[in-house]
């Protein structure tokens, strides 16, 4: 009989956003299952934020398929400042005390038996390849966003295509396995016009090294972006493992193991059970979008002006532009709720259409649920998601910005009820479908991820797929 082994450990890194921490935890809660041992790590402020909100303790390992999955949080320093610090003092917390204090969590690990045999790393803290390497262990990152926005950073790094300039603000911008672009498709921090070149600078900054990285998992399916993929993938080792959504044939030991910085608001699922089917108008704009005061009050005249009823997500911080009174005013017919169980939202059949910022997990979560957008990005890669959610994929309708009552009134019914509505809802339809294939046994990502897996479980400096 040969000794046992213990399972290999897998530590996964997360920046501590809502947006990255989700689709991380999502796919750490996947790997677990395959009977391995993952730790999941953010920075002490963000998981203390996650325990107040949910069940989650740090060091408890709870069993998930075959295998375990554990939170263990790092100090970056910012537990100790006043929460609302800015994104430029966040970074340099993060990339000074936290790499250190990371370091030291990769030893504790070793030297409480359960040495780190492969991390999965979020590319917005790049310093943690750089220390993996020290280690001497091999390291994965996730991208958290479409294959189309890694491919339009990934050749503007390299000055590998004609991108805006202010001599030359709109090109048409071709890159390979992408339709023609122009200069509102593109992710906002590369247009000469950004107003947020530090930004910028620490979006590239993720290219810098990311040959060392062992694989580039990409959050996107083959079905979804083939040509995409087949182009990236001639340069560096990509595998798409998406769409990473909560899974409904989860257990249910695994759907409570969530990565929430605010509670939320379950409540509103009693609310929709009571709404006529595909009737309910879903409003979220995800964790970091503000609009301004004006925007507010015009999106909440234009939802109260459909005449449909509406479930509207206001985080704490903005509920002081909705005009007075309105929460009691829409009692009845629309709710306002902090934060949203968002996967079970988009799974109601009362949801008719997501009137949504875009970001790239609400763009694939509202993929997989089938349900049709009103898109209205902002900045960043929400525009280019917005793009091919309008006129690629051809689930929904572009709102303009900044909005105006009337026009929320008209993307709504256009969505909901007008004459391209049914074609918008079969064509979201027919994407659900491949969203879940992918993801379901046998189908492409599912198959992804234990290729994956079974990388890992190959012993250190031998572990590149084939
Ligand atoms: O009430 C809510 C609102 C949101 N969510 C979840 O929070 C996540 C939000 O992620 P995303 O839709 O990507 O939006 P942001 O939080 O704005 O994400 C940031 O990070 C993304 C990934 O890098 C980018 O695509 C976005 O542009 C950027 O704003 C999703 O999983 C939602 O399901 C909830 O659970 N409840």
């Amino acid at each position: 009989m040969g000794q046992e082994q213990n399972p290999p450990h897998v530590l996964f890194v997360s920046f501590p956003g809502q947006g990255h921490l989700n689709p991380l935890l999502r796919l750490a809660k996947r790997v677990a299952a395959t009977g391995l041992l993952v730790t999941f790590s953010t920075t002490i402020s963000a998981g203390q934020k996650i325990q107040s909100s949910t069940s989650t303790l740090p060091g408890v390992s709870t069993p998930i398929g075959s295998g375990h999955l554990r939170f263990s949080f790092f100090s970056d320093g910012t537990e100790l400042l006043d929460p609302s610090i800015d994104i430029s003092t966040l970074s340099h917390h993060l990339n000074t005390i936290g790499s250190s204090s990371f370091s030291s969590l990769l030893r504790s690990q070793s030297s409480d038996g359960h040495p780190v045999s492969f991390i999965v790393n979020n590319p917005f803290i790049p310093w943690v390849l750089d220390i993996a390497g020290d280690f001497n262990i091999p390291c994965a990152v996730l991208w958290i966003q479409s294959c189309a926005v890694f491919s339009i950073y990934y050749h503007y790094y390299h000055s590998l295509s004609t991108f805006p300039s202010s001599d030359n603000p709109n090109p048409t911008i071709t890159l390979p396995g992408l339709p023609p672009l122009t200069a509102g498709d593109i992710p906002t921090f590369l247009l000469p016009t950004n107003p947020y070149p530090s930004l910028t600078d620490s979006i590239l900054s993720q290219f810098k090294n990311i040959s060392k990285a062992t694989y580039i998992l990409l959050n996107t399916f083959d079905e979804l972006e083939h040509d995409a993929i087949q182009s990236i993938s001639k340069l560096l080792p990509v595998i798409p493992v998406g769409p990473l959504i909560e899974d409904e044939e989860d257990e249910e030991k695994s759907k409570k193991i969530r990565g929430d910085q605010w509670k939320v608001a379950d409540e509103c699922m009693a609310w929709l059970d009571e709404q006529k089917a595909n009737s309910v108008v879903y409003v979220s704009l995800g964790s970091i979008v503000v609009l301004s005061p004006e925007e507010m009050v015009e999106m909440a005249t234009g939802l109260k002006n459909t005449g449909l009823p509406f479930l509207w997500v206001v985080r704490e911080e903005l509920e002081k532009y909705l005009p007075e009174g309105y929460v009691e005013e829409m009692k009845g017919k629309g709710m306002v709720v902090r934060w949203s169980p968002q996967d079970r939202v988009l799974g109601h059949e009362a949801v008719a259409c997501f009137v949504s910022h875009c970001g790239w997990n609400s763009t694939l979560e509202t993929m997989a649920a089938g349900v049709p957008v009103v898109a209205y990005p902002q900045w960043g890669d929400q525009v280019t998601d917005a793009k091919f959610l309008v006129d690629v994929y051809g689930v929904g309708v572009r709102m303009s910005s900044p909005t105006r009552r009337e026009e929320v009134v008209r993307c709504v019914e256009e969505v909901v009820a007008g004459k391209e509505s049914e074609k918008m809802r079969r064509m979201a339809g027919e994407l659900k479908e491949k969203a879940r294939k992918a993801i379901k046994e046998g189908g492409s990502s599912f198959v992804n991820v234990k290729r994956f897996v079974d990388g890992i479980a190959i012993p250190l400096n031998n572990n590149k797929i084939s």
